[in-house]
């Protein structure tokens, strides 16, 4: 492919009191996520002066990619667009097209399939070349990395430590990831017709939670052979009515018979709010509360393994022949079963129903 540039995707985030409305807003806009839910989360970053840890860590990322791009000799500028706050997308692109980017590859600051994880990311692109119109670089996505070595070994050496930390006695090792509506599990994955040869069981529960159990089993197994896991579920958002992925982190650690917990987040790239507040303070309370040892994970940030993996990806979709249809499926580098959806479909994790 004839790549010319790098762009990182990723969330965004407030960078002080005054941003923390409007970005919650823009993430909510039409998603019937109540009143009172968005003023609770409001708090929880104004607890930390209205500044999301995700912008200084996507910038950490962006300094480690561009020094391993340079010790590996990959030429390419680098750039970042979010989708919710500063620096966004479309400005972002507007700023390729006026340096004369034609051609990008991205990645985005989610290892997953589903819709707020992968298909999202393709509406904001498309979105945002639509803005900028005429002479809009393309961008095209690079493959879900959730079970390439890159990313599962920094999670298995953070576990190791964190299970150290909690000392000798029987621990049980707990993985988290962001909650999704129920409606919104179920449809993530390839469409009807699409990528039909995986293995049963992955069609009932979806994509994006057969990718995270096959994370927790390949992360166990390498961390702690033996020792009893569960995955569960953090950072619940949408009205009460409507069903998310359940057990929540803090109602699970209630029914754990050890004596010590690892929470392992592996369903989060870095550090950011959902992290530090969610289970640094919410889930480690109730820890406390059980009497149980605690001992949160650390995830892979900068993690000199995961930005080579991110340099390896670009190189090998600079090395493919063409522009990687967002369907493709090849054979996976992964560690894990799964056969390798790169990336989501045409068909593949639908929107949610808008409401509001
Ligand atoms: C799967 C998933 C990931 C993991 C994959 C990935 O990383 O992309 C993720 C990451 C993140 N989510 C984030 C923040 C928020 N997510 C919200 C709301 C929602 N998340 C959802 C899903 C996910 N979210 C969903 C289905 C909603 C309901 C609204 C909707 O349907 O879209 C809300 C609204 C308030 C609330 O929590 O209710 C906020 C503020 C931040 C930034 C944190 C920071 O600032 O450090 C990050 C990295
Ligand atoms: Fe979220």
């Amino acid at each position: 492919m004839p790549v010319d540039a790098f762009l990182l995707l990723s969330f965004g985030g407030p960078e002080g009191p005054d941003d923390v409305m409007p970005f919650l807003r823009n993430v909510t806009a039409g998603r019937g996520v109540p009143e009172e839910r968005l003023l609770e989360v409001a708090e929880h970053y104004q607890h930390f002066g209205g500044v999301s840890p995700i912008n200084e860590q996507n910038r950490a990322l962006l300094r480690a990619i561009e020094a391993d791009f340079r010790d590996q000799g990959v030429g390419l500028p680098l750039y970042w667009g979010n989708r919710n706050w500063q620096p966004m997308l479309a400005d972002t692109l507007a700023q390729m097209r006026d340096d004369g980017v034609e051609f990008a590859v991205g990645l985005a600051t989610s290892a997953y399939a589903g819709y707020s994880s992968c298909r999202q990311y393709l509406e904001d692109i498309a979105a945002a070349r639509a803005k900028v119109g005429p002479g809009a670089p393309e961008v095209v996505k690079l493959p879900h990395f959730y079970d390439r070595p890159g990313f599962v070994e920094p999670h298995v050496d953070a576990v190791r430590a964190a299970l150290a930390k909690v000392g000798p006695g029987p621990a049980r090792i707990v993985f988290t990831a962001h909650s999704i509506p129920l409606s919104m599990a179920r449809t993530a994955g390839p469409g009807a017709g699409e990528g039909s040869a995986e293995p049963s069981g992955v069609q009932s529960v979806g994509l994006y939670e057969a990718q995270l159990r096959e994370v927790a089993r390949l992360v166990a197994e390498r961390a702690a052979p033996g020792l009893a896991w569960d995955l569960v579920w953090q950072s619940r958002s949408g009205p009460p009515q409507v069903p998310w992925l359940e057990p929540d982190v803090n109602d699970h650690l209630r029914t754990v018979a050890e004596k010590a917990v690892v929470v392992s987040p592996i369903g989060f790239v870095s550090d950011h709010l959902e992290v530090i507040w969610d289970l640094d303070n919410e889930a480690a309370a109730t820890a406390a509360e059980l009497s149980l040892a605690y001992a949160r994970a650390a995830t892979p940030g900068t993690d000199p393994r995961f930005v080579r993996m991110i340099t390896d990806l670009v190189r090998e979709a600079m090395a493919a022949p063409q522009a990687t249809a967002p369907s493709d499926t090849r054979p996976t580098p992964g560690l894990g079963r799964l056969s390798a959806i790169q990336t989501c479909g045409a068909g593949c994790c639908p929107a949610p129903a808008r409401r509001g």
